[in-house]
């Protein structure tokens, strides 16, 4: 549904320069929840700002809805845009207009006619669980519900498209939860896909199915959640799990255990420390719901070497673990220069122990 090619943006001031988008290329398919997470100043919002060309790039192509945004003319952008929705971090409601007149701009700005708009706004206000506070004027709102009136001025245009610049941003972690909910219904009652910048892991936990890291304009990570968790390298998943690092030790190897779904439920631990008679030490765990999948990583110490532990690791992968190898002395995660998969021998050497 969104698709940027080799977007670049450099910003020319009179003493310096700044690239702050260097050739991102990312795709964003229909219906799903996509976060761009970054430090500030990594070029979230510029990337952002770019994919409905409020921000025109230096180089590269925006795509939405199939339709190259980079070639349209003024006019055609125009109509375009009315199929992108976007929401702010500190809402921009006009304190002047109540909050029925907040959603009613984008449909004065499209031409609707009065009865027609009267008829959205009320359904808009429904959506987003306003319906009791049309006539309230912003001051007159908490955080959250200016949050809501936000989206559902966003919506007016029955956008297919919603891009959230750090949309919870100013809000507490409760309502964030809120607005969160609210953006997940959406998406399924209408079809939306969202585009979402956050400087907040729990936001990507939560709600996303997808993610991406920029680091100084480029995009150093990104694929589905699910998948990058079972990265041992991502940083992503390390921030998403942060798991206890391991004392270095000589004569130990340690494991990161990525599990999923059923698997989460199944006692691999005790089971191999009965089966094989080992000391399982746990270093770490974290086990989360993501995108509504129970998944999670485990750091686990075995006494002895790799080649001690061959047959309990070929037992682990068996289970239908992922199992990533690290040097003991590795306080990073970096998987140990080891074989990717076990020699062939294991699986045997598994079902006879
Ligand atoms: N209009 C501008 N003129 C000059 N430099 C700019 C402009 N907008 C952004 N920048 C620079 O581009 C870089 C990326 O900024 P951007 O706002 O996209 O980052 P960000 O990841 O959204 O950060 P934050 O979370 O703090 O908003 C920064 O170095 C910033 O100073």
């Amino acid at each position: 549904m969104i698709r940027t090619h080799a977007l670049t943006k450099v910003f020319r001031t009179r003493d310096r320069e700044v690239t702050a988008l260097d050739d991102v290329s990312l795709h964003v398919p229909e219906g799903e929840i996509f976060g761009v997470l970054g430090r500030s100043g990594a070029g979230k919002s510029t990337l952002i700002r770019t994919v409905n060309l409020l921000e025109r790039p230096t180089s590269g192509t925006v795509e939405v809805g199939g339709r190259e945004l980079t070639a349209l003319s003024a006019r055609e952008l125009r109509a375009e845009r009315l199929r992108i929705g976007m929401i702010f971090q500190h809402f921009n409601l006009l304190s002047g207009r109540d909050v029925a007149g907040n959603i009613a701009v984008p449909l004065e700005i499209a031409g609707v006619g009065r009865a027609e708009r009267t008829r959205k706004v009320a359904e808009l206000l429904d959506l987003v669980g306003l319906g009791q506070h049309a006539k309230a004027y912003p001051a007159q709102l908490s955080g959250g519900q200016k949050q809501r009136v936000g989206i559902a001025r966003a919506l007016a245009n029955d956008p297919r498209v919603l891009l959230c610049d750090e949309a919870t941003s100013a809000l507490d972690p409760e309502t964030t939860r809120s607005i969160l909910d609210l953006l997940r219904e959406l998406r399924a009652s209408l079809g939306l896909t969202i585009l979402l910048i956050t400087h907040e892991m729990d936001v990507v936990k939560s709600i996303c199915d997808s993610a991406a890291l920029m680091e100084a304009g480029r995009v150093v990570e990104s694929g589905t959640v699910t998948d990058l968790l079972a990265r041992p390298d991502s940083r992503l998943a390390r921030d998403m799990f942060p798991l206890g690092l391991p004392a270095p030790s000589t004569g130990t190897t340690i494991l990161d255990i990525t599990f999923r779904g059923a698997e989460t439920a199944h006692p691999f631990v005790s089971t191999l420390a009965r089966t094989y008679n080992v000391d399982v030490n746990i270093l770490g765990a974290a086990v989360e719901t993501l995108a509504g999948r129970q998944v999670g990583r485990m750091r686990i110490a075995l006494d002895g070497s790799f080649e001690d532990n061959v047959v309990p690791i070929g037992y682990l992968r068996e289970q239908g673990l992922q199992v990533d190898v690290l040097d003991a002395y590795d306080s990073g995660f970096a998987p140990a220069a080891l074989p990717a998969q076990l020699p062939d021998a294991v699986p045997t050497l598994v079902k006879e122990a």
